[in-house]
């Protein structure tokens, strides 16, 4: 009867459906957050309802209406959409990758996996973690951007070769090279086979329910390549856990997730369990995609800012220079001191927002918010970009201003923070690697623009090559491939604060 009662309240509004496909085809492949944005503002509501193959669907536009919902009631929003491939088709139960934990419904096996996650990814650790992005920083991406024969595929290569060794540090401890080094290729290529051209087909990949045109539909080919795709995920996963333990053994191993949880739990008596049930080796497994793609998109989201408004970086260049001087590197003791280079850090996160529609959620329970009714097993998209392109909050929000954040100087505690708003996700999933990100990304911001000056590319006849903005318009929003120089900067001698960094081959 209760059920009968709910069921009366109506679903948000949407578009009118079709007979099976339910909207299937009304909802385009690309930048499916600028069409639900409008689509909000068209409908006049800030939540809106859809219907794909039979998958109730629910978008959020609204940062209030996401945290009543995602936050807020967190005990029904939490679980995820799962992977809808038949067992027979498959070695493991499924595509083999639904224990990675980003993937896993809602529940105690998600929960044992994400605690272990947070118990290194935590405050305590925090400075370890900084020492080592430090050193990434300064003994691989700067020593290598000073060697760089300037293209755009080349320096995507060094922030990749960054951002990629300093996870698998952190995940494993063992050594990387600076370039190139085969550890970080290796899971690379197997975490890209599934994807084809664009990293957000990695994502709509996992998530069955954002299938909805045909050629995403589980057909034959979907399928092989989920086999074998699988396979190599998990022999990566299981190879690199091995070379951890492996080094353990021989003193090689850097202390990092695997040998911190290790121990630690040694010392609590119950490191067998984790040992032993594989739950460690899985959980590592999952960082290093979460923890790359995510940060390379935000550092290459920073260049084009900085290429297309040469303002804004001889501000924050002036900023660094007053606080840091002229003999020194700045290091993390200097971000308090500089809120010009915070607030381009929050425009970066909030112009292009990397994960624009997160990750989606998924409902556990029917429940009634405002009079409409969200149906039990909703896929629940939260559309950051929405929040963070929202006029109320971020006037004029498609231009690049660092301004905005700052009043009289300093940061202003009235405008919405990026870092603590939308971009990292809601609730009990909100992203677990937002502090370790947010501290890197300071860093390579500051270090790049301590040394380094992003100028046009030149033309054959020496005329600035024009860039656009422009993104991919996928599951993760990154800048499209654009020309550009990362040149030392003439004011400052770049190559004697470099010195002592240049020449290590392994970090
Ligand atoms: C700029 C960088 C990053 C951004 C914008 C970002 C954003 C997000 C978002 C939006 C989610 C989904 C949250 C939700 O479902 O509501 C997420 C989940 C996650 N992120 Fe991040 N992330 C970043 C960096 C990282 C890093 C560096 C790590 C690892 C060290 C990491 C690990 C994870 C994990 C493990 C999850 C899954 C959490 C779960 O399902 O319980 N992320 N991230």
């Amino acid at each position: 009867v209760y059920f009968h009662h709910k069921s009366r309240f109506p679903l948000p509004p949407g578009l009118p459906r079709w007979p099976l496909l339910g909207n299937a085809f009304a909802i385009p492949t690309e930048a499916q957050h600028v069409f639900f944005k409008r689509l909000g503002a068209k409908l006049e509501s800030k939540i809106l309802h859809f219907q794909v193959f039979g998958q109730s669907m629910v978008v959020i536009n609204d940062l209030k209406i996401a945290q009543d919902l995602l936050d807020k009631r967190s005990a029904v929003y939490s679980s995820r959409p799962t992977i809808n491939v038949k067992d027979s088709d498959l070695p493991t139960t499924s595509m083999g990758i639904d224990y990675l934990f980003p993937f896993m419904p809602y529940g105690n096996e998600w929960r044992n996996r994400r605690r272990i996650f947070q118990r290194y990814f935590s405050p305590k650790n925090m400075s370890k973690e900084q020492d080592r992005q430090l050193e990434f920083i300064r003994k691989g991406l700067l020593p290598n951007l000073l060697e760089s024969p300037q293209n755009f595929s080349h320096e995507l290569t060094i922030f990749f070769s960054c951002l990629g060794g300093m996870i698998t540090s952190s995940v494993y401890g063992i050594p990387v090279k600076r370039s190139s080094d085969p550890n970080v290729e290796c899971q690379e290529h197997t975490f890209l086979v599934s994807e084809g051209s664009t990293t957000g087909r990695f994502l709509v990949d996992l998530i069955p329910a954002l299938k909805y045109v045909p050629e995403w539909m589980p057909g034959a080919g979907f399928k092989t390549i989920a086999r074998e795709w699988s396979f190599m995920v998990n022999k990566v996963i299981s190879d690199m856990y091995t070379a951890t333990l492996k080094g353990m053994d021989d003193g090689t191993t850097r202390e990092c997730f695997v040998s911190w949880s290790l121990n630690e739990q040694r010392e609590n008596d119950s490191g067998e369990t984790i040992l032993q049930s594989g739950i460690l080796q899985e959980t590592a497994g999952t960082i290093y995609k979460a923890g790359t793609d995510t940060r390379l998109s935000t550092a290459l989201t920073f260049i084009l800012a900085m290429l297309l408004h040469p303002d804004v970086q001889r501000k924050a260049q002036a900023e660094i220079d007053a606080v840091v001087g002229s003999s020194r590197l700045p290091d993390f003791d200097d971000m308090p001191h500089l809120p010009y280079l915070s607030a381009v850090l929050r425009e970066t996160l909030r112009w292009n927002p990397v994960l624009p529609l997160g990750i989606p959620h998924l409902t556990t329970e029917e429940d009634i918010y405002d009079g409409l009714r969200i149906p039990k097993g909703s896929m629940i998209i939260a559309n950051s970009y929405a929040m963070l392109h929202d006029e109320d909050n971020f006037p004029q929000p498609e231009l690049f201003k660092p301004e905005r954040f700052l009043k009289e100087g300093k940061l202003n505690p009235d405008v919405l923070n990026p870092e603590t708003t939308a971009t990292f996700g809601f609730g009990r999933r909100i992203c677990p690697g937002a502090q370790t990100a947010i501290s890197s990304l300071y860093l390579v911001m500051a270090s790049i623009l301590a040394l380094f000056v992003v100028s046009p590319e030149l033309d054959l006849e020496d005329k600035p090559i024009e860039v656009g903005p422009r993104f991919s318009e996928s599951i993760i929003s990154r800048p499209l491939p654009f020309s550009c120089r990362i040149t030392p900067r003439g004011d400052k001698k770049v190559e004697n604060l470099l010195k002592e960094y240049m020449n290590f081959e392994i970090i």
